[in-house]
């Protein structure tokens, strides 16, 4: 089966973003989905994006204030897609259902998975994600990481934060975790435990769990439910494609680039990166020697963007 490449528009408009309704009879129909359609012969998908914004929804998009959000493989089993999604806030004009679809402005935080088709999942995760993920860097004692994490917060908190201690004790880890889940909720981040799923079902307000890869590959499915995050850290494509079988809600994918943490590791390099982002069907951050430097580089390698220790810790 050929697959399809489809542009996927993700408009914003303050903090809402433009819904349509596919039609009942349509592949898919029914459900809610972002405006797009199949790219023709000849276009670019960014020149498919601009048409097919304003043949649907009557709005206007400068082609230049697009940027890459993410692209998705799916296979409905009667149609294969390349989600091709990109996003902006320059449409101007006034919204209207051109082809009689229904059309609402929606906040992030109304749109339910079950209600979009399925591929969908992995774009309003990454809407749902921010750009850096910050991991915890070295420190000896939990007492000493609690005050590490504090002063790290107050120099720029990244939004997500990954508590990262494989040395402490299974007890410590877990009275530091504690600690940071107050820390980092105070500082309006996120935190993301490392290591078993169990962590996480001993500090369950946590936003989910991280599987070192060496946790990851003693599993078959995924561990935890759908209210929390599950991510895994992957080093090559077989990696990738285990933690696509696991359901991971976002990977960390490196080293990209050479990094003090881990001296004298292989490091995969940008254009290995960009091959492997596209196989993934969930957002990738990328690890390893990067910072928020380096965004605009790993968007347009079609991460999410950037994860690491240096650049915060
Ligand atoms: N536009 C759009 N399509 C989506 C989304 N999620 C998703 O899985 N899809 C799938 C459903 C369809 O199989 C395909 C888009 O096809 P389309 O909307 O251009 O339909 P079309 O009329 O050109 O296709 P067809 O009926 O000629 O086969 O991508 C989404 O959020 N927006």
């Amino acid at each position: 089966m050929k697959e399809v490449h489809v542009a996927v528009a993700v408009i914003w408009r303050d903090d809402r973003l433009l819904i349509a309704r596919r039609p009942e009879h349509a592949h898919q129909g029914g459900l809610l989905e972002f405006p797009g359609g199949k790219v023709e012969p000849g276009e670019t998908v960014g020149q498919a994006l601009v048409r097919e914004i304003a043949e649907e929804t009557g709005l206007a998009v400068p082609l230049g204030s697009l940027q890459p959000v993410i692209g998705i493989r799916h296979d409905y089993g009667d149609k294969r897609v390349f989600l091709d999604v990109w996003q902006t806030s320059a449409a101007t004009g006034v919204a209207e259902g051109r082809e009689g679809q229904p059309v609402r402005w929606m906040r992030l935080d109304e749109l339910r998975d079950h209600d979009f088709p399925a591929a969908n999942r992995a774009i309003l995760g990454a809407l749902r994600l921010p750009d850096r993920y910050g991991i915890t860097g070295p420190f000896r004692t939990p007492a000493e990481g609690a005050t590490r994490l504090a002063q790290a917060l107050a120099t720029g908190a990244p939004p997500l934060v990954l508590l990262r201690a494989p040395w402490l004790e299974p007890g410590a880890y877990l009275e530091l975790a504690r600690q940071a889940l107050e820390l980092c909720s105070a500082a309006g981040s996120r935190l993301m435990l490392q290591g078993s799923p169990a962590v996480l079902a001993s500090v369950p307000e946590a936003a989910g769990v991280h599987l070192p890869w060496r946790e990851a590959v003693q599993l078959a499915e995924r561990p935890v439910g759908r209210d929390k995050l599950l991510a895994v850290s992957c080093h090559n494509r077989d990696e990738v494609a285990h933690a696509a079988t696991l359901a991971a809600d976002f990977i960390t994918l490196g080293p990209v680039q050479p990094t003090p943490s881990h001296p004298g590791a292989a490091t995969l390099g940008w254009p290995s990166l960009a091959e492997q982002v596209q196989l993934a069907p969930m957002p990738v951050f990328a690890l390893g020697g990067v910072g928020p430097g380096d965004l605009l580089k790993a968007r347009a390698a079609g991460s999410q963007g950037i994860a690491g220790i240096s650049y915060w810790w």
